[in-house]
């Protein structure tokens, strides 16, 4: 096929519209790396979409960390165990390597990334790998490979076989010249984290993507999210988890946050429900790619006062990492999640109170299990 024609081709197709008003999907990643000898003439790249009535094949990168078993096991209830592909480049415990399909995968390379993609016929993709908040600045090196040419592979897998892909943000991605009480979903965004600025580029290339490829590109901002069942990775909102372990182990915690620090935070299963109900929601719904989410926002003091009235004799002590008190300054203190509320119905379930009667119920009868053997 003639170059000048392709050229011709691929402009035409860069002006086109479709009636919703927003840029169709014109240029494919590969046209710009290929000759354009090689592609069809009627190569159609968003034809690969499942029918409505099928499961979508889901792969979670970056699954053993603190949310991805978690999100596994939730959506292998929606869609079946064989459906739910979990991946990371860590070896995965007993437990998860029973509980369904695992594989390796470093989302640096994107061959290996391509293959699972193609073998296992996925539709979905949720990419969660990532180095956080306070690990990032110990090795700025890798978390910039990890969350930004890793997130590169990624959007370029999802691009070339159709997927619907779930990329996470985080309150990270705001900076000390974002409005911080409350926090809108579309404001300043200056974070001084290589991870905030790795979550803003992500937020950025998958919008992107969405406007110029028409990939199905899906985003939320997580506030800090606290789980009973796994270790937080490394982030700044860390001890709002560690808290509860020793609270029950110890009775007494050491907090590495002053008392007065407020940050958005929210219980795992009201993330996953986010996750999944962004994910499901129709196209029509969205009006953004990228929204905020929230549930709650507490200090270390508020959280510790709340411990109390069920542990009466815990007590919280401070011993600041002038790091992660620095991250922490500069986040939102509380995040403004209406557009989610009103577009695709977002909705929490747990407020301080029934965090910490959960988690102290989970940490509680641990205990208790741990005591009896
Ligand atoms: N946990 C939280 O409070 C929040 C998490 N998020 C986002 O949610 C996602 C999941 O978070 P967590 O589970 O807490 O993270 P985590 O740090 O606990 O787990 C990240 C996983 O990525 C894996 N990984 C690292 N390098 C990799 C590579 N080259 N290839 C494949 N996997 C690799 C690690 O082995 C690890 O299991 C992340 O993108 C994070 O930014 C956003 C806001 C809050
Ligand atoms: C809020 C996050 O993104 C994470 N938990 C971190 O503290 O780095």
């Amino acid at each position: 096929m003639p170059v000048v024609w392709m050229l011709r081709r691929v402009a035409s197709r860069m002006l086109q519209r479709p009636a919703c008003g927003c840029q169709a999907p014109v240029l494919p990643s590969r046209f710009l790396g290929t000759s354009p000898q090689q592609i069809p003439a009627d190569a159609n790249y968003h034809s690969t979409s499942f029918s409505e009535a099928d499961q979508p094949r889901v792969l979670i990168t970056g699954g053993l960390g603190q949310l991805g078993v978690g999100l596994a096991s939730f959506l292998r209830k929606r869609f079946g165990k064989d459906n739910v592909i979990l991946s990371d480049i860590r070896k995965p415990p007993e437990h998860v390597f029973l509980s369904g399909p695992f594989i390796y995968s470093d989302i640096l390379d994107y061959k290996n990334l391509r293959e699972i993609v193609v073998n296992n016929r996925v539709t979905w993709l949720f990419h969660y790998s990532a180095l956080l908040s306070a690990v990032g600045e110990a090795n700025v090196s890798l978390a910039r490979a990890v969350n930004i040419t890793g997130l590169h592979n990624v959007l370029d897998v999802a691009e070339e076989h159709g997927l619907r892909l779930f990329v996470p943000s985080t309150i990270g991605a705001f900076g000390p010249t974002s409005p911080r009480n409350p926090t809108p979903d579309l404001c300043i965004q200056r974070p001084r984290t290589i991870y905030g600025v790795s979550k803003v580029h992500a937020e950025l290339m998958g919008e992107y993507y969405y406007y110029r490829y028409g990939l199905d590109f899906r985003c939320l901002r997580y506030p800090g999210i606290i789980s009973a069942d796994s270790q937080p990775g490394g982030g700044t909102t860390d001890y709002a988890v560690q808290i509860f372990h020793d609270a029950v182990k110890n009775g007494r915690f050491e907090c590495n946050l002053k008392p007065s620090t407020r940050l958005p935070m929210m219980y795992i299963d009201d993330c996953l429900r986010a996750t999944l109900e962004v994910m499901e929601a129709p196209a029509e719904s969205l009006s953004m790619r990228t929204y905020n989410v929230n549930a709650m926002s507490f200090t270390p003091a508020e959280l510790a006062q709340e411990i109390l009235k069920h542990v009466p004799e815990f007590q919280i002590t401070y011993n600041v990492d002038p790091v992660r008190q620095a991250i922490a300054d500069s986040w939102p203190m509380n995040f403004d999640d209406s557009n989610a509320r009103k577009d695709w119905g977002w909705k929490h379930d747990f407020d301080l109170p029934e965090l910490v009667t959960t988690m102290l119920n989970f940490h509680g009868s641990e205990s208790r299990v741990a005591q009896a053997n």
